[in-house]
C-alpha cells in the first residue's frame, strides 16, 4: 500500500483571496493547475483574467466557482468594468456547475438594488457572504456526512474510495466529500482513502493525492480502471464523491468516471454518497437528461499519452447518476436518503442564504 506524507496536519489552503492594495482590488487565486509541486498565485486584475483561469481549471469544483464568480462581479463593480457584461461572462465561463451562476447572480443582485454609489461595496459583501455561508456548509456536511458513515459501515475503520477532488481547494471550508474524509480522519475512523486518479485532468492524482498528504492521512492512489478490482476484492466500505448540479430528481452531474463508480457500487452493494451543498441543487433543471454536460477539448485526452496525430476524443468533463443510484446526498441541512424529489427541495428549503 502506499506510504502516507506525515506533515502536520494543514488543511487551511487559501484557494481565493480578495486583497486591496493600493493600486485596485484584486482576486488572488491558487493555481491548481500547477499543484502539486508548484503554489502559484494568479493574481486577476479583470474578469477576463478570471474568466480564463475558470475556463483553464486555475480556480475549479463546483462550490469555489461559486465563491469565485460573486468576487468576480465585485471586482468588475470595484474596477468600474460593466457589471452586466462581466456578469455574462462569468455565469458562462463553465456551463454544468450551477454553483458558478448561483454566486455571480447574488454579487450581482446586491449591486443592482444598492445602486450605483454602494454597488461595489454591496457586491462585494455578497460575495464575502458567499464565501462564507460556503464555508459553514463545508463544515456542516462534514458533521452529517461522518454521522452518515457511522451508520452505513459498521466496524468503523472505513475504506473510502473517492473520484476527482473535493477538498479545500473546491470549498471556502475544508471541502464537500473530502471534508467528511478528513472529519473521519480526525476521528481515527479513516483506515484508507483510495484516490482515483480521474483521468484526464487527473485532478485525484494531482489535487486530492496533495490535499491527503497535507493531512496525514492514509491513501493510496489508483488508476480509474483499477476500481473495479477493488470493489470485487471487497476493499470499498463506501464511495463519497462531490457534484456539479444536482437536478430536481435528484440525478447527479459530477466529475466524468463518478457514474461507473455508482454502477459498480450498486452491483457490490456498497452504499455510494454524494456531498454536496443546496448551492449545488438545480430545482430549475428537471432532470439528468437536462443537465448540460462540458465538453472538453479532446487535446486534454490526447496529449496525456502518445497517440497517431489527428486522433480525434471524446472528452465529456462529466457523467450523470441516476438518483435510483445514489444511496443518499449529505448537504449542509441534513442527509437525504433515499434521494427523492421531494426530499430534495425540502432540505433546499431550509437554505438560509439566498
Ligand atoms: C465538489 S466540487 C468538485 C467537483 O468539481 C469537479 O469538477 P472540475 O474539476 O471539472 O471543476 C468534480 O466534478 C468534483 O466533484
Amino acid at each position: 500500500m502506499g506510504d502516507h506524507d506525515t506533515r502536520p496536519e494543514n488543511t487551511v489552503i487559501p484557494t481565493v483571496r480578495w486583497e486591496e492594495p493600493p493600486d485596485g482590488p484584486v482576486l488572488v487565486l491558487l493555481d491548481q493547475t500547477r499543484l502539486p509541486h508548484e503554489e502559484v498565485e494568479l493574481r486577476c486584475t479583470d474578469v477576463q483574467a478570471l474568466v480564463g483561469a475558470i475556463r483553464s481549471l486555475a480556480v475549479r469544483g463546483a462550490p469555489v466557482l461559486g465563491v469565485a464568480g460573486a468576487y468576480g462581479v465585485a471586482l468588475a463593480a470595484a474596477r468600474g468594468y460593466d457589471v452586466e457584461d462581466a456578469v455574462d461572462l462569468l455565469a458562462n465561463a463553465r456551463p454544468t456547475a450551477v454553483n458558478l451562476a448561483y454566486g455571480v447572480e447574488r454579487a450581482a443582485a446586491a449591486y443592482r438594488g444598492a445602486g450605483q454609489d454602494e454597488g461595489p461595496a454591496a457586491a462585494l459583501a455578497e460575495a464575502r457572504a458567499v464565501h462564507a455561508e460556503d464555508a459553514a456548509a463545508s463544515t456542516a456536511m462534514a458533521a452529517h456526512g461522518e454521522r452518515l458513515l457511522a451508520e452505513l459501515v459498521s466496524g468503523g475503520g472505513y475504506r473510502i474510495l473517492t473520484h476527482c477532488n473535493t477538498g479545500a481547494l473546491v470549498s471556502g471550508g475544508e471541502g464537500t466529500a473530502l471534508g467528511v474524509v478528513l472529519a473521519t480522519h480526525r476521528s481515527g475512523e479513516l483506515r484508507r482513502l483510495w484516490v482515483d486518479e480521474t483521468r484526464p485532468l487527473l485532478q485525484g492524482s494531482r489535487l486530492t493525492a496533495y490535499e491527503a498528504a497535507r493531512a496525514g492521512m492514509p491513501y493510496t492512489l489508483l488508476a480509474d480502471s483499477a476500481a473495479g478490482s477493488l470493489f470485487a476484492a471487497g476493499e470499498v466500505d463506501a464511495v463519497l464523491v462531490g457534484a456539479d448540479r444536482i437536478a430536481a430528481d435528484g440525478s447527479t452531474a459530477n466529475k466524468v468516471g463518478s457514474y461507473p463508480l455508482a454502477v459498480l457500487a450498486h452491483h457490490h452493494q456498497v452504499p455510494f454518497v454524494v456531498v454536496a451543498p443546496t448551492t449545488t441543487v438545480d430545482l430549475e433543471t428537471p432532470d439528468g437528461a437536462s443537465i448540460e454536460i462540458e465538453q472538453r477539448p479532446g487535446s486534454e485526452v490526447t496529449d496525456l499519452a502518445p497517440t497517431p496525430l489527428g486522433t480525434q476524443a471524446y472528452n465529456p468533463a462529466f457523467d450523470v447518476t441516476p438518483a435510483a443510484l445514489i444511496t443518499a446526498i449529505v448537504t449542509e441541512n441534513g442527509v437525504i436518503s433515499p434521494v427523492t424529489a421531494d426530499r430534495l427541495a425540502a432540505v433546499c428549503a431550509k437554505r438560509t442564504g439566498v
